[in-house]
This record gives structure tokens, sequence and C-alpha cells, in this order.
């Protein structure tokens, strides 16, 4: 069912680029932080699940940001992250495995390895807690199918989030085993974002999977709305990173981790950057 046509020519550009990769030699092993665990324990003290993304640049980025990854990090935390992304991808989101294992060293929350894994041997180009692997892009030539991967991921030690954008995917992603699903709100075809994509397909998620609401999350609004339709945690970048304005980073992620919080809310009336101010905190 390959449907590689479909892929915007960037996205195209990134998936041979990272067909290229090669692995990292040695087979990794990892003692792996629970992303699950990480996501409960915010819960219990009232906090919103964010899974901040230090992701320097991206094809639908203006701008990049060129801070210490490390400093990016430890910024995310201290306003509240629950588990950080770092982005590995080289050549068009400016990542690198050395800035996930500087990151990785430094914090104490789950780190999710971003990057676009399609054989086994990519796996242990570095050690993360959570890899990401993207069903969409396991159905082409050249790649390992999904069951695989994730079988070779956890034998490793690493937890997985299986990236899924339709019911379709999801169907596929639960199939395969997987346990972390995430929805992506953007579309690969036309890089599109629209927040209704999580909505839609997540009512496919069984309750027991640790389900996050990926991309396009640019609001309080908007996480509330991703709560509201069942995330479990959001994965948020280019609204945390602000790389176009290079705000701060610490209150940016704070900004949506207390979401949903009334006096927070209350607190920071004119805190959207995008002009979006209306919150509604009367939802949770
Ligand atoms: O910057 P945003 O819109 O908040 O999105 C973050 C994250 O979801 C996005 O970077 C992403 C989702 N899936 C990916 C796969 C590869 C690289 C990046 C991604």
């Amino acid at each position: 069912m390959s449907t590689g046509d479909e892929i915007a020519p960037k996205v195209r550009s990134i998936l041979d680029a990272a067909r290229e990769r090669s692995g990292g030699g040695e087979r990794v092993t990892v003692d792996a932080r629970s992303l699950p665990a990480a996501v409960e324990r915010a819960e219990a003290d009232g906090r919103v699940p964010v899974i901040a993304e230090v992701k320097p640049t991206s094809p639908t980025t203006e701008g990049e940001r060129d801070d210490d990854p490390v400093e990016l990090a430890e910024s995310m935390v201290a306003g509240g992250a629950t588990a950080l992304s770092v982005l590995t991808e080289p050549e068009h989101f400016g990542g690198s495995t050395d800035a996930l294992e500087r990151v990785r060293a430094a914090v104490d929350v789950p780190v999710l390895r971003k990057d676009f894994v399609v054989r086994e041997a990519q796996l242990d180009a570095v050690e993360a807690d959570v890899v990401l692997l993207i069903v969409r892009f396991l159905d082409e030539e050249g790649t390992d199918d999904l069951a695989t991967l994730l079988e070779a991921a956890r034998d490793r030690g690493f937890q997985v989030l299986v990236e899924t954008h339709t019911a379709a995917e999801v169907e596929r992603a639960l199939d395969a085993g997987a346990e972390i699903v995430g929805v992506n709100n953007r579309d690969l075809a036309e890089l599109e974002v629209d927040l209704e994509t999580f909505e839609d397909v997540a009512p496919e998620v069984p309750e027991n999977v640790t389900l996050i609401a990926e991309s396009g999350i640019t609001t309080r609004n908007d996480a509330v709305r991703m709560r509201g339709a069942g995330a479990d945690a959001l994965l948020i970048g280019s609204a945390i990173m602000d790389a176009a304005g290079g705000g701060d980073v610490e209150s940016n992620t704070r900004r949506f981790a207390t979401a949903g919080a009334d006096a927070e809310v209350a607190d920071h009336p004119t805190d959207e950057p995008t002009g979006d101010a209306v919150t509604r905190e009367d939802d949770e």
C-alpha cells in the first residue's frame, strides 16, 4: 500500500536522506525512564503533561534557534515539562545525536529521540528513553516494517512512540503492539496542521494506550482542546521554541503546562503569542 507520491516533496527529501543514513555501530542497551509514569506524575501534581521539543528549525519553521540544546532543555524542565523531545535529524531540523546525548545527561525526565528511523541499525545511533516510529514511512521500499522495528527497539530497552495520522494507521500501530500512540495533526502530504485530526482519530485509541497529541498546538486553548479530546500528553515544539521570536522557553513551556489551571489563566491574560487571548478555563 505504498502511497509515496502523496508525500510532500520536502518530506520526500527528508525520507531520502533518512534512508541513506547509517546506523550507530554498536548495539545500544537502554535503561529507559518511563514516559507513562512521568505522565501520571504530572497529572498527579496538576500539571498538563507536556513533551517539550528541542527543535532548532524545521521545513515549516521560519528562522533557526542556535541556543545550546542543554540550556533549552533545562529551561523546559524548569517550566514544568513532563518529558522532552530532541530532534536528531541533522539536515532539515538542525538536530544531532550529540545534542540528545547531552540533554539526556543533563535532565532526569524521559527524552524522546525525534528522527526518521526506518531501519533497525539506525536505532543504535544514540541512547534515548523513547524512540519515534512513523507508521506512514514504514510501508516504503528500503524500510523495515513497523512490527519488526518496534520489537527491535524494545529489545534494546527503548519505549516506542508510534506516530499516526489516520484511523487506519492507528489500527496498524495497535496491530503491531504499540503502547504509546501519537496522532500527528500535521499532514505529511500538504504539511498543513489541523487539530481536528486528533479529535477524529483519538476515539480509535483504547484507554490503556498512552495517547499523545502532536503538532500545531499553539495556544493554551489548543492545549485545552486536545486534552478535552483525550490527549494524555501534548507534544509541543514550535510554540515553545519560538524560533522567529526567540522568546523565553521556560515561560513558553509553563504557559502550556498550566493550561486549564484557572488561577494561572487569570494570572496571564496576555499570554497568547498569536493574539488568540481567549481561554477556556471553564472547560477544566
Ligand atoms: O512544532 P509543533 O507544531 O509543535 O510540532 C512538534 C512535533 O509534533 C513535530 O515536530 C513532529 C511531529 N512528528 C514529527 C516527525 C519528525 C519530525 C518532527 C515531528
